[in-house]
Order: structure tokens, then C-alpha cells, then sequence
């Protein structure tokens, strides 16, 4: 277990590529343990390629980048599991595998980051489907599942490992207000009781009803309503 109270995400001068295309630049800000913060922009304003810089499936190639106390600059490629292990990931597709259960799409992933005992791995299930309000949904196939209970799932996933934060780009882009509001009220919740979220979306209406910190791509760099205000409306 982690003691530092260095924050989660730091980022100081970074630029954000796409091949040879630089993306954004001179990106600083820091995420502290707890935070929620949403990432807002244009199309192709940069949000998935800032986020993927995070989860270092974009190299850190200028700039100073620390998420979860690993330094970004240079990562050995051995150490992006453990990385991984960290931050939990979550996308608009849901990316379940189809072939198996609901259980079994966790325990793959508790098995991939190292957990070997089967009793410890069924009650880890257990616990993360409690917590996203899904506890009988252990044995059913994902395609038995309806949209936002296979999102619910997801998010069950991405908290396996205990993350210190929670990227999301566009959790609830596939899905309707209703079952949207029920999603942002469990992030709200898992970031009640700790977890920082850094959440991509286009969604004004979410963010007018659960107000936080917004990081907003903008021209290619990214601007901080803690350090200076703009327009919200803009840019979605
Ligand atoms: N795999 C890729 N290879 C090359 N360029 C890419 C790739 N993915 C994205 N880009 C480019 O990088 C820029 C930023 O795209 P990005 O997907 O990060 O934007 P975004 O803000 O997440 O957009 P959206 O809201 O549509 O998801 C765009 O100009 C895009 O065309």
C-alpha cells in the first residue's frame, strides 16, 4: 500500500502526439488523490490522446509525467502492466469479451495481473459486483446485459485492482440520460470514497448537474477552470 500524498496525476510542460503530429503542448496540471475531473473539447481536440499518454499507450516523448508514482518519461515497456494495475481504464465500447461470462471477463483480468487463488478471485468478483449494484449477474453472458448494465460491468473491471483513478473517455456516449445519470451517480460514488476520475466527455448537461473541476482542450493546449475560467458551452 501507497502512503505518499504525491498527487496521482502530475504533468509539467507535456506534449501530447499522434505520430509525428503534435496534439497538444505545454500541458501542466496535477490530479490529487479524491479529485474528479472532467476533460471536455472539441472532436479532435486531444482528450483520448491525453488520456492515453496517461495510460502510457502513447509514448511521454516531452514534458515531465508522473501517474500513480510511476514517471512516465521513458517507462520500460515491462512496467506499463504494472501501471495499468493502478489506474483503471474505462471506454465508451465497452470491450467485454462476448465468449464468456460476466464472471469470467473479471476473473481473465484478476488472473492477467497476477491473483492465483480461486476462493480470494470469487470473492474479489463478488465484492466489485456489489459495488456496482450487479451481485447476480456473475453467471450471465455480456450480450444478456443491457447497455448500461454492461458499462456497470466495465467499471466493475476497472476497479479490480483498487485504482487510485479512474480514466474514462465518454462513459456514457452509447447510452440513454436515464441510464447515464444512474453511471455518473456510481463514479460519483466510488470517487465519494476515494478514487480520483478523469473523465472525457461531451455531455454539458452531466456536468451541469454534478458541477467539478473541468479541463477543457482548447486550440492545442489544455486550460484548468481552477486556474482560470471559460466557456463551457464552446467547445462540445
Ligand atoms: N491513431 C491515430 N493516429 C494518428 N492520428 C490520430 C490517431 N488518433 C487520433 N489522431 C488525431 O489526433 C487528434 C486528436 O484526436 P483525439 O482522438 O485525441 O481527440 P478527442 O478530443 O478525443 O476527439 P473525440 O471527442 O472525437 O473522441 C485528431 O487530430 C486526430 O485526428
Amino acid at each position: 500500500m501507497s502512503f505518499s500524498s504525491s498527487p496521482v496525476v502530475s504533468l509539467r510542460d507535456v506534449a501530447v502526439y499522434q505520430d509525428v503530429n503534435t496534439v497538444l503542448s505545454n500541458v501542466s496540471f496535477d490530479i490529487d488523490k479524491g479529485d474528479f475531473v472532467y476533460l471536455v473539447g472539441r472532436t479532435g481536440s486531444g482528450k483520448s490522446s491525453l488520456l492515453k499518454t496517461l495510460y502510457a499507450d502513447l509514448p511521454l516523448l516531452s514534458g515531465v509525467a508522473a501517474v500513480a508514482d510511476f514517471k512516465l518519461n521513458k517507462l520500460p515497456r515491462k512496467q506499463v502492466p504494472y501501471l495499468r494495475r493502478k489506474v483503471g481504464i474505462i471506454f465508451q465500447d465497452f470491450q467485454l469479451l462476448f465468449d464468456r461470462t460476466v464472471a469470467e471477463n473479471l476473473s481473465f483480468v484478476l488472473r492477467a495481473t497476477g491473483w492465483q487463488d480461486k476462493s480470494r478471485i470469487k470473492q474479489r468478483i463478488s465484492e466489485v459486483l456489489m459495488r456496482v449494484g450487479l451481485d447476480a449477474a456473475a453467471s450471465k453472458m455480456p450480450h444478456q446485459l443491457s447497455g448500461g448494465e454492461q458499462q456497470r460491468i466495465v467499471i466493475a473491471r476497472a476497479l479490480l485492482n483498487e485504482p487510485v483513478i479512474l480514466f474514462a473517455d465518454e462513459p456514457t456516449g452509447n447510452l440513454d440520460p436515464i441510464v447515464a445519470d444512474g453511471i455518473m451517480q456510481l463514479f460519483m460514488e466510488i470517487n465519494r470514497s476515494g478514487t480520483a476520475v478523469l473523465m472525457a466527455t461531451h455531455n454539458y448537461e452531466i456536468i451541469h448537474r454534478y458541477p467539478k473541476r473541468v479541463l477543457k482542450c482548447e486550440h492545442g493546449k489544455v486550460l484548468d477552470s481552477q486556474v482560470e475560467e471559460f466557456g463551457l458551452v464552446t467547445g462540445f
